[in-house]
């Protein structure tokens, strides 16, 4: 490489060892659940009012590995707290529990010099390559920006740097002198790689760098982003939602799931034999039902919960189509397939009121379950057939589809161990021979 565009040749993590190890990293956030909502007037203490407080569950959890030279990708529905790890990974945010290794050293432990040397080995490139990058500085300015504060360099040294890292991104270096506002999305998210590129890191958190880019860029900066991983050794935590810009640019594969990890594996693996219904269900675009699952196809439905309270056990078992039958009954041939999804559909009120006859044959063949599963069936169909409510109003009306619901998770969604373990399972790959995880009760 020429002018020694790797500032020092031993930065490079040369241990067999994970770069990065993430044991139990937890990042909650407290915020106040709505301007007056939260708020409560107690007039016997003083101040009188008080704010209700709420815990945003955004990481819970978290432990795995990132090897030195690789792309780990992160992938999973917007909110689900792929960002929050990743700031949390840099510290840009304070774990609420969990310890978070670098190179071997806890980041908690750090101070002076190592952390400083700690923070510059350890980079991010966002989303937004427009507002990341100050309109008033020279792109020249700006790639030299953290060298600066890093105290690299002196002037014409981070000059040749700056100009050195331009040519290695992809763009001329006579842009130096030029203002951010002249340059294409592409080009902007080349001038943040530039930046991120220029105290020469180990490790850089890429969050979203290519999701505002036009489809046919992406493709052009993720090569750019391969090469100079390459050249620089440089290891990748690579968060998108996207799976074809997950599939180009992985190693491997972390799926998230309302702050927890829920699949990992090789991205061969991951992609030709997932096994957590919900990376299925990311996987599958096109929403097929499957003649083989009663009721249950692998397309997402459903709200995802609210990471303040988020369900116990497996998060994902309120909108997983193979919820696992609960053991306090004695369930025979389809029972539990159709008790699933009756329950289900009382839950989402996917049908209109009909009479008890007919919710029996189209929700169970005209056969209840045996047992107390067919006692507890045959209440909820009381509380919502409509020959049985034919004088109620509309409220009284919801207010029974509801004692339903409720009555239905309770006896049956509450029991089922997806609600009362939370899953992790080691699993035996088909392709490679990287480890599979998948944190799923029918691995069990
Ligand atoms: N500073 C904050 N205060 C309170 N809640 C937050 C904060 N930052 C994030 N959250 C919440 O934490 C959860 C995870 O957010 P995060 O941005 O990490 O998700 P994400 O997967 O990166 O989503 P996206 O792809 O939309 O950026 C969300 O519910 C979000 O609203």
């Amino acid at each position: 490489m020429s002018s020694g565009i790797r500032l020092d040749e031993d930065s490079g993590y040369e241990s067999d060892d994970a770069l990065l190890e993430l044991d139990g990293v937890t990042k909650y956030f407290n915020q106040d659940s709505g301007l007056l909502a939260g708020m409560e007037f107690e007039p016997s203490q003083f101040p009188p009012i008080s704010v209700d407080r709420e815990t945003v569950k955004a990481v819970d959890d978290v432990t795995l590995e990132i090897q030195p030279g690789e792309t780990l990708g992160l992938v999973g529905e917007s909110g689900c707290g792929k960002s929050t790890l990743g700031r949390t990974i840099l510290r840009l945010l304070e774990p609420t529990e969990g310890d978070i290794y670098f190179k071997g050293e806890n980041l908690a432990d750090l101070s002076g010099e190592r952390l400083r040397q700690t923070r510059s080995d350890m980079q991010m490139i966002f989303q937004d390559p427009q507002s990341s990058l100050d309109p008033r500085m020279k792109v020249g300015q700006i790639i030299e920006e953290p060298m600066r504060a890093h105290d690299m360099l002196d002037d014409e040294g981070r000059e040749a740097r700056a100009k050195e890292l331009l040519e290695k991104v992809g763009l001329d270096p006579r842009h130096y002198n030029r203002h951010p506002h002249a340059f294409s999305g592409g080009q902007r998210q080349r001038i943040n790689l530039a930046r991120a590129l220029s105290v020469d890191p180990d490790f850089v958190v890429c969050d979203e760098p290519v999701s505002a880019l036009d489809v046919s860029i992406q493709a052009q900066v993720l090569n750019t982003m391969e090469k100079l991983q390459e050249e620089f050794g440089l290891t990748y935590l690579f968060i998108a939602h996207d799976l074809s810009v997950i599939r180009h640019i992985s190693d491997r594969v972390a799926v998230m799931y309302l702050g927890n990890i829920v699949e990992l594996a090789e991205k061969e693996e991951l992609f030709e034999n997932p096994q957590h219904p919900y990376t299925r269900a990311l996987l599958e675009s096109i929403p097929v039902p499957d003649p083989r699952e009663n009721g249950a196809r692998g397309v997402l439905e459903g709200e995802v919960p609210s990471p303040v309270d988020p369900p116990s056990g497996c998060r994902f078992r309120t909108r997983c189509p193979r919820v696992i039958a609960p053991d306090a009954y004695d369930w025979r041939g389809e029972e539990w397939a159709q008790t699933r999804a009756f329950m289900r559909a009382v839950k989402r009120r996917t049908f209109e009121p009909m009479p008890a006859s007919r919710i029996e044959t189209e929700f169970f063949d005209g056969d209840l379950p045996r047992g107390e599963a067919g006692s507890t069936v045959d209440e909820a169909i009381e509380l919502i057939a409509s020959d049985r409510n034919a004088d109620i109003d509309a409220d009284d009306e919801t207010e029974h589809w509801s004692a339903a619901t409720d009555l239905l998770l309770e006896s049956f969604a509450e029991q089922s161990i997806c609600a009362r373990e939370r899953p992790a399972y080691e699993l035996e790959a088909e392709y490679g021979d990287g480890e599979h995880l998948a944190a799923c009760h029918l691995h069990r």
